[in-house]
């Protein structure tokens, strides 16, 4: 309704040729498992419904922790406003087998988990990507859980299921702790649980028996000989950007990465321009970023024509997740959620630029080149490398 100061918006549909399924998957009953969420592209199904977008209620839990609210105000206020929105994908709709699909594996960022930026992993899909947005075990998460089997005493019970889901949540910094240690330390976990989920997916389109402690009639073996093994990338926000950088250096089989809005902190200062051979797009939010961070950024692009970095004018750290679609109003004043830019249009923007780079490196045969200039920072509302200024201060000529 528009009467309302919380207008009510949908996350943008893939603009892609193919509709687009979503299904989870989590492995083991251990910490150690993978935990992702997959979006594919799928035959339309008109008679299946969307995903949940924010499948349980622990989630607004850990979004009310990490946003220092109460978890009963967090907990109402997120279920008023976002508790019926649904992502434009289809529920465990079936896959559709057409050609081999490259994969793309996404890194969520802090305090955020593998449901929240379905607008990219969504167009992903629609273009034909096989997207495996990942659910991070190293309490940056708002939350998360991993399924433990009940004891064969307590499963006896009427109407008990026979697992439990243990949840994790957000870890808050303690006092004195060295924010740079605790992140470094994250990074390297994110790092392998992106190669985890990566070897997984590999495993199942190798036509392996994989076990989904989450019970789904999705088929997984249509999924048998799917997968592009040799087009293979990573991209990731934020925390999410730094878990790109650090996935890139350890694992060859990541081609190319993309990370949006980087957060250099919990990358190490030794960062050079040979810990990352692959190719590696930057795409900047115009408010976020800050010298140092930048600093940071140039060290690893130094010359290195393969790596770039471009800013969406007008866009804010919150342009990428989906939040900037589902919120209006005051709370989306209150947070900076949405830029001066549209919202639609930053994502836009940072989608093409992130095709035409996927094209070029991954050598796909489609039309994303079209899009080639916005990954030279060309077009309406994007600006090659950075607005943010690195020159050294000049010494004041007076002293
Ligand atoms: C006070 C907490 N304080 C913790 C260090 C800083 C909190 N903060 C700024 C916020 C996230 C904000 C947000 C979101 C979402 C609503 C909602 F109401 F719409 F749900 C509201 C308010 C509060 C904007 C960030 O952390 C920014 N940020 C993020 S935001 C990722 C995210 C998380 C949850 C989401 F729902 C959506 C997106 N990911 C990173 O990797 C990094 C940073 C900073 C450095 C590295």
């Amino acid at each position: 309704s528009t009467s309302s100061t919380e207008k009510f918006y949908r996350i943008p549909e893939g603009k892609g040729p193919h509709s687009v399924g979503c299904t989870d998957l989590m492995t083991e009953n251990a910490v150690e498992g993978s935990f992702l969420r997959l979006y594919y592209p799928a035959y339309d199904a008109t008679d299946i419904e969307e995903a949940r977008w924010i499948p349980d209620k622990e989630y607004y839990q850990g979004l009310s922790d990490f946003l220092n609210m109460y978890r009963v105000v967090g907990e109402r206020l997120f279920h008023y406003y976002v508790g019926s929105v649904t992502c434009p994908a289809k529920s465990n709709a079936a896959f559709k087998p057409e050609e081999k699909y490259p994969l793309l594996v996404f890194s969520h960022g802090l305090g955020a988990f593998r449901t929240i930026y379905s607008a990219i992993c969504i167009e992903m899909a629609s273009q034909g990507f096989i997207v495996a947005a990942v659910e991070h075990r190293d309490e940056s998460a708002s939350a998360t859980y991993y399924c433990k089997r009940r004891s064969v005493s307590e499963s006896q019970e009427e109407s008990m299921p026979s697992m439990e889901k243990e949840w994790i949540y957000y870890r808050k910094l303690k006092t004195g702790e060295e924010e740079r240690c605790l992140r470094h330390k994250q990074v390297q976990q994110r790092a392998q649980e992106c190669i985890k989920a990566l070897n997984l997916i590999l495993k199942i389109n190798s036509g392996e028996e994989v076990t989904n402690v989450l019970h789904s009639d999705f088929d997984w073996n249509s999924l048998k000989d799917s997968v592009d093994t040799s087009r293979i990338a990573v991209m990731g926000h934020s925390f999410g950007g730094a878990t790109v950088i650090e996935s890139l250096s350890k694992e060859i089989r990541f081609r190319c990465g993309i990370a949006l809005d980087v957060w250099m902190l919990p990358v190490g200062d030794d960062i050079c321009q040979n810990s990352v051979q692959q190719p590696l797009l930057f795409i900047n939010s115009e408010k976020f970023q800050w010298a140092e961070n930048i600093l940071k950024i140039k060290k690893l692009i130094s010359n290195d024509t393969n790596k770039k970095m471009i800013t969406i004018k007008g866009s804010v750290h919150q342009s990428f997740p989906d939040f900037t679609f589902v919120s209006g109003g005051i709370i989306a004043r209150f947070f900076k959620l949405k830029g001066e830019i549209d919202p639609n249009e930053a994502i836009d923007i940072s989608n093409r630029a992130s095709l035409a780079f996927l094209q070029k490196h991954l050598s796909l045969k489609k039309d994303f080149d079209q899009w080639d200039s916005l990954v030279d920072g060309i077009g309406a509302n994007v600006i090659p490398g950075t607005n943010i200024d690195t020159s050294p201060a000049e010494p004041d000529p007076c002293f």
